[in-house]
């Protein structure tokens, strides 16, 4: 049985590669089966320009499925929130491991928070979702498209350290902007959450469908081992796959993906499925949030939780609001 191992495609950004690390040392734990790692380079990281213009959504996943879907790996581990709500015929999501922090955060220099950057200053997304919540709380903002790597992102903050150790921030002679917003759940893994001056309240800032979650994607027939299919199923957390399913479903219905002005946040607290939802103008000026709720905590009851909010904001005016 010495041959007897899984295989795990990640992208290969150190925040892919962490990812998919802690995923597949957990099922190896778990199942006692060796695991090998297999890299595969997606459109997204060999693109470049803006985020906003990038044909489509998954342009992250496409190439991870295809992997997948040709036997060049047994799973691939993706950030949730880059996977397009379409589950392609052939692959399922064997696992949504218990969700990290959901929350976008503002990393700032001289430890600013939101409120108290000055007047005018220069923040750094390429979120057009971002984009709108931070203007609609601070209309002076001047929001700067930017993408690239975590690492990337934080070095444009004016004044950020340099630091060999901290997963490759690489300083740029200095910083141009004020802040960037990043989701916390991507610095906490990557080590680099000394750089978070605020965690932005989901009041202000909805996170995107799925933020710090990730789903564990197989063949439908499975990973192809009978204890890694156990141990997947013993790492898939029920809450975190209630709470997903409902944004996700919401992002579905509204035919909006990950580029669209909308931010989705859903928490199962008691006996009861909670779905907060925001859909924006591109610029801010104008915000619709809308929030409903259920008891059947079951996959067809979120489902039918982010459907009847996604009507809801579409009854309302929300596709026009967004530019859907
Ligand atoms: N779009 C890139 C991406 N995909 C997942 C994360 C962070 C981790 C997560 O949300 O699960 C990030 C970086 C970011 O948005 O700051």
């Amino acid at each position: 049985m010495s041959q007897y191992e899984f295989s795990i495609g990640t992208r290969g950004s150190a925040l892919a590669t962490t990812q998919t690390g802690h995923v597949a040392v957990q099922l190896h734990e778990i199942s006692q089966v060796a695991y090998n790692t297999v890299l595969v380079k997606t459109e997204g990281d060999v693109t470049t320009g803006p985020l906003s213009q990038l044909g489509g959504t998954g342009v992250f996943a496409a190439a991870l499925r295809q992997a997948l879907l040709d036997g060049s790996c047994d799973m691939a581990v993706h950030s949730l929130k880059d996977l397009p709500t379409t589950q392609p015929d052939g692959l399922l999501i064997a696992a949504t491991p218990q969700r990290a922090d959901v929350r976008d955060a503002l990393c700032a220099r001289d430890g600013l928070f939101l409120a108290e950057l000055p007047e005018g200053a220069t923040v750094g997304t390429g979120s057009p979702r971002r984009k709108a919540q931070l203007l609609a709380f601070r209309p002076d903002l001047r929001i700067v498209d930017i993408r690239g790597n975590v690492g990337t992102r934080l070095g444009r903050v004016k004044g950020s350290p340099a630091q060999k150790d901290d997963g490759g921030v690489g300083r740029t002679a200095q910083g141009d902007l004020d802040a960037v917003i990043l989701a916390a759940a991507g610095l906490e893994r990557l080590g680099l959450d000394s750089h978070i001056t605020e965690y932005l309240d989901p009041e202000i800032m909805l996170p995107a469908p799925g933020q710090g979650s990730l789903a564990v994607e197989v063949r439908a027939a499975g990973s192809g081992h009978p204890s890694v299919d156990t141990a997947l199923e013993t790492m898939d957390d029920v809450d975190t796959r209630l709470a997903v399913t409902a944004e996700r479903a919401l992002l579905a219905r509204l035919e909006a993906g990950c580029a669209a002005p909308i931010g989705a946040l859903a928490t199962v607290q008691g006996d009861t499925l909670v779905l907060d939802s925001v859909a924006c103008s591109p610029d801010g000026s104008d915000t619709m949030r809308r929030s409903a709720t259920t008891q059947q905590l079951t996959i067809d009851g979120a489902q039918a939780l982010g459907i009847t909010l996604a009507e809801q904001l579409l009854r309302e005016g929300a596709a026009d609001l967004a530019g859907l």
